[in-house]
């Protein structure tokens, strides 16, 4: 069974067609980059599949339900500047956060979300500063942050729009191989990316979109410099073409 599934989506924004005819399967074990120009929709897509945007038709599935019923199999990340940084919480308070749906708003967390708080913090190697004000990290120690609240609510499907903006290498590294990872072990991963060059290396498969699907499959079976023309409108001949190897 895939892990989401996206049908025929429709997304309409201040009276414009954002996405159309959208058509996604991910299956378990995936890590899916999801590349286009800016304006492509795909912050549209991961938000319409977290029920942030309604679309105007189609259907989106988690586990073969209907994903507004189950939305606590779906983890996310935000871009780095969506979150609340400057909200007085520790490291740890921010990672528990990530459980409300699963908590509920007028429960207390147990030892079961503790449990999943201490093990999101170690996967990100937070360990240490887990008792520090959000408010004191740096850039990758606060993506980090919001990668450990996802995972805190052991999602079968992860989403992560654009993880590695503004990160030094290391950290990026460290990021790449967790989601690597965690894909392994069976996640859905689908994340946002511009990097394409790191995309066609680290993802086991790519979907490149511009309002629709223009293309998906594994890296190696997208070495059509055409697809990637129709994508991103590159002129023929292009440097970046060589660089991704499909000149
Ligand atoms: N709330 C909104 N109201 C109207 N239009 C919107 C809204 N949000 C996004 N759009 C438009 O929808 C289109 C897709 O935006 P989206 O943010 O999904 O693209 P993206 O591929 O994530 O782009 P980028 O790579 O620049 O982050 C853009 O033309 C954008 O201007």
């Amino acid at each position: 069974m895939t892990a989401l599934t996206v049908r025929d989506l429709h997304v309409r924004l201040g009276g414009r067609l954002v996405l159309h005819d959208v058509d996604l399967d991910i299956s378990p074990g995936d890590f899916v980059g999801l590349v286009g120009p800016n304006g492509a929709g795909k912050t549209t897509l991961l938000r319409s599949v977290l029920g942030l945007v309604r679309p105007s038709g189609g259907t989106i599935l988690a586990g073969g339900e209907p994903v507004a019923k189950v939305r606590d199999k779906v983890g996310y990340v935000p871009q780095r500047h969506e979150f609340a940084w400057d909200f007085p919480i520790s490291v740890e308070d921010a990672v528990l956060s990530g459980r409300v749906r699963r908590i509920g708003w007028l429960r207390r967390a147990g030892v079961p979300d503790y449990r999943a708080v201490k093990q999101a913090l170690e996967r990100v190697g937070m360990t240490p500063l887990r008792r520090r004000p959000v408010g004191q990290l740096s850039g990758g120690q606060r993506q980090r942050v919001l990668v450990a609240r996802a995972l805190a609510l052991n999602p079968s499907v992860l989403l992560l729009d654009e993880p590695f903006t503004g990160l030094d290498v290391p950290t990026q590294e460290l990021l790449t191989d967790l989601f690597a990872e965690l894909s392994r072990e069976g996640q859905a991963v689908l994340m946002t990316t511009h990097d394409l060059a790191a995309a066609m290396h680290t993802c086991t498969r790519l979907c490149l979109i511009n309002r629709t699907v223009i293309a998906e499959g594994p890296p190696d079976r997208l070495r059509d410099a055409e697809v990637w023309r129709a994508a991103f409108g590159i002129r023929p001949g292009s440097p970046l073409l060589a660089a991704l190897g499909v000149a």
